[in-house]
């Protein structure tokens, strides 16, 4: 049947995720389809276990093997219907397709969250592995490739929506690609450290303890077969810090793309005009301004972040659960699946927008230029400060005023003052050119952005 997403509610299923492989992408690891399937990978882990304890013979795992392959969500949704029980559901429609011999070892010892909070922990893993890091990598790339690029190019540092002291563009990109390629590790760190569990319903083993002599092992054997861990303990439900640890490395990386979009987005007031958004020649604007290029996309992902970040607030809701479990984080804790796909959407736009953004070089040097009489107060009081000037700092802020009364440079005042003159006379050549030239006043801003270029083109090979 074709897919008509214009009738899905969410607009991550329309708006946000037209191209089919974008949607064919995140729907493989985040769709109830994924949920459906990795929950039979959990029942199918667990009666391959069951066959190695000698419990059941190699032709039940075949038979769970062929029955989970053709399960769909449709069918588990209709016995819901029936059982009003989720899990009981995808039992029952596993049962349904094997012989009455191996029936009773489908779902044997398990509790329903056995199987969903392992199926979330495979889930998420794979949709960090999968979708987030390839994602962030691909990100990471274009930036490392402008920052190389404008690594020179000399850009005013604003403090407080101010001018303050010059940096160059390659080095503001580089702080984010040191706080994006750390959140990187941290999520492979955080996806790799989500757990599982097959202890039952209170966590305590009762059931297993019936028939396995050591149910703590035999939990530790189920999760291997699918790559995951046990907590250390568990009530019915996996320990919740483990996935609300996950998804602050997600909300967190959300952060940092908000902040990045903002900042593009003020290097593109008109006022500035330092970067752009590509336009194509038959773009829109605005429906009544012709005129009008706005950064729409960077407003995207700032409103993006706006959706999901308060989502954050669910998963500190879901990690009470009464005492061995309620049901109130079921429902909640579904939607973990959209700030994901929120975030690798948001990802991808920035990576489009930045692979084809352009960076308007004169008007950088034309902003920088506007303050380079006021700014070099900075070095120049550091300068006659390390030459041994008692108040060099209240001297210069005192030429600053007369330069705005006198229309004068800084520099020309201090030449005027016989004072700060005889400290002038100790700076050395290249401490005198850089005051005269304060595109010179860069500090070590080309050195750093080459270093952590280079640092995050080796470590993006690790991903
Ligand atoms: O192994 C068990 O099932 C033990 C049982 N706890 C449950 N554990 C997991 N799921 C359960 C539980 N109880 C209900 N349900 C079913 O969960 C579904 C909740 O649906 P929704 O609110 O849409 O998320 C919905 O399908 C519910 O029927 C207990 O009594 O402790």
């Amino acid at each position: 049947m074709e897919r008509n997403i214009f009738k899905n509610i969410s607009p991550l299923d329309h708006r946000y995720s037209i191209p089919e492989e974008e949607f064919k992408d995140l729907s493989y690891y985040l769709s109830e389809e994924a949920v459906i399937r990795t929950q039979a990978e959990v029942e199918l882990a667990l009666i391959k276990v069951l066959h190695k304890r000698g419990f059941c013979g190699i032709e039940v795992v075949k038979e769970v093997k062929e029955a989970v392959k053709t399960i769909t969500p449709e069918e588990v949704y209709k016995e819901e219907q029936k059982t009003r029980h989720n899990i009981r559901a995808l039992v029952n429609c596993i049962r349904n397709r094997v012989s009455p011999e191996a029936r009773p070892f489908v779902h044997f010892s398990a509790t329903s969250v056995d199987i969903m909070d392992t199926s979330a922990a495979i889930r998420y893993r794979d949709a960090a592995e999968k979708l987030i890091l390839p994602a962030l990598k691909d990100l990471m790339t274009v930036l490392l490739e402008v920052a190389w690029t404008e690594r020179k190019t000399i850009q005013i540092g604003r403090t407080h929506g101010q001018h303050a002291v010059p940096i160059t563009f390659g080095f503001a990109l580089s702080l984010y690609i040191s706080r994006l390629g750390q959140q990187m590790e941290k999520i492979r760190k955080a996806a790799a450290n989500l757990r599982g569990k097959m202890a039952g319903a209170v966590g305590a083993y009762n059931a297993s303890s019936l028939f396995i002599d050591d149910p703590i092992q035999f939990e530790k054997d189920v999760l291997a077969e699918l790559g995951l861990k046990p907590a250390p303990i568990s009530s019915q439900i996996v320990q919740p810090e483990y996935v609300l640890d996950f998804v602050h490395t997600l909300v967190s990386t959300f952060g940092i793309l908000a902040n990045f979009a903002d900042d593009m987005r003020h290097l593109q007031r008109t006022e500035i005009d330092e970067v752009g958004e590509y336009f194509a020649p038959d773009q829109i604007g605005s429906s009544t301004m012709p005129h009008k290029r706005n950064p729409v996309n960077y407003e995207n992902v700032k409103s993006m972040y706006k959706e999901f970040m308060p989502r954050m607030v669910t998963l500190y809701l879901d990690q009470i659960s009464e005492h061995q479990r309620d049901l109130t984080n079921s429902a909640s804790g579904r939607f973990v699946v959209e700030i994901i796909a929120g975030l690798v959407l948001s990802i991808r736009r920035l990576t489009r927008v930045i692979s084809n953004m352009w960076v308007n070089r004169e008007q950088m040097k034309a902003n920088f230029d506007k303050t380079r009489e006021s700014f070099i107060a900075e070095p120049l009081y550091i300068l006659l400060a390390g030459y041994g000037h008692p108040d060099a700092h209240e001297a210069v802020r005192l030429k600053t005023l007369k330069a705005k009364e006198t229309g004068k440079t800084v520099y020309q005042l201090m030449l005027e003052d016989e004072e700060m003159k005889k400290y002038w006379d100790r700076f050395t050549d290249e401490q005198k050119l850089l005051i005269q030239n304060p595109e010179r006043y860069l500090g070590q801003a080309v050195e750093k952005t080459e270093f952590i270029v280079r640092e995050w083109k080796e470590k993006l090979k690790n991903f």
